[in-house]
């Protein structure tokens, strides 16, 4: 494979290398929320700033790990995950923030995917559109279990990933709205909770890479609350989407040690 970097031991795009990363990874689409995420670990540096792709690493429970940003989008957070496992990672976090569908999602709520509506490209270049994007079942059992314990408010459901955001937020002025807004009347029948951007991408390159994710994330609205003339405040502060990501990479932290001396 060719390699562009012009830096020995460097993946092209995230600018890492093998030691540079942690097994854990947390990845949010913001690079401006990796410096939050940090804050969180243990000793952590700058490993890293590429393009939309910031890296910092530092320590949890004794543990490395990392936190990356992915950018906006399928193709970035797809690059991101294969250059991170090419350096040693193999379980993934992602924190992004979505907008909440389902009427009972609010304005600050957390959701964690138990699965991924492909309506995006990426994923679509990795496996047949028959193939599910879902989550691995420890990730999303660890992150369900940290957002009980630290008291958020949160639902676990499907997701909506999409390449437009303004196609979800505006479909009737795209020329194929008539085909954003039926499917979009679908997901809302099938109880969709909250569309966001990455996690489908994200599910279905690591099924195929054999490695783990899950997403949790901050609702900041729900525009079909708006719509429904119900309360609908926005919200930005995604601290406690952080601190449910952290909580659930401690507690995979202690079973992946467990699991190692044979204990479970
Ligand atoms: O807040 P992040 O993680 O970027 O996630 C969401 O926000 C972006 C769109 O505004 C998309 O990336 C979407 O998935
Ligand atoms: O409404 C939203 C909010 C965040 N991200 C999205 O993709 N949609």
């Amino acid at each position: 494979m060719v390699n562009y970097s012009e830096k020995e031991g460097k993946l092209y795009h995230l600018q890492v290398g093998k030691g540079d990363v942690g097994r854990y990874v947390i990845m949010p689409g913001d690079p401006k929320r990796c410096v939050k995420i940090a804050k969180y670990l243990e000793n952590a540096v700058l490993v890293a700033d590429s393009r939309e792709f910031v890296t910092y690493t530092g320590t949890l429970d004794g543990e490395m790990v990392s936190v990356t940003s992915t950018g906006i989008g399928g193709p970035s957070a797809a690059i991101a995950m294969e250059e991170l496992v090419m350096s040693g990672a193999d379980t993934f976090i992602r924190i992004g923030t979505c907008g909440g569908m389902d009427l009972d999602v609010k304005s600050g709520d957390l959701v964690i995917a138990n699965g991924a509506i492909r309506m995006e490209g990426t994923s679509r270049e990795y496996a047949p559109i028959e193939f599910p994007a879902v989550p691995d079942f420890d990730v999303t059992t660890a992150l369900a279990a940290a957002a009980k314990d630290l008291r958020t408010h949160c639902h676990v459901g499907v997701v909506q990933c999409k390449d437009s955001f303004y196609g979800q937020h505006s479909p009737k002025t795209k020329p194929v709205g008539y085909e954003l807004l039926n499917k979009w009347e679908a997901w809302m029948k099938l109880g969709c909770k909250a569309s966001e951007m990455e996690s489908a991408a994200l599910f279905v390159v690591a099924s195929y890479l054999k490695v783990r994710a899950g997403s949790v994330f901050l609702v900041l609205a729900n525009q079909e609350r708006e719509k429904a003339h119900l309360d609908n405040p926005i919200v930005h502060d995604a601290d406690a989407a952080i601190r449910v990501a952290v909580e659930a990479i401690r507690n995979l932290i202690k079973e992946d040690r467990r699991l190692e001396i044979g204990e479970i």
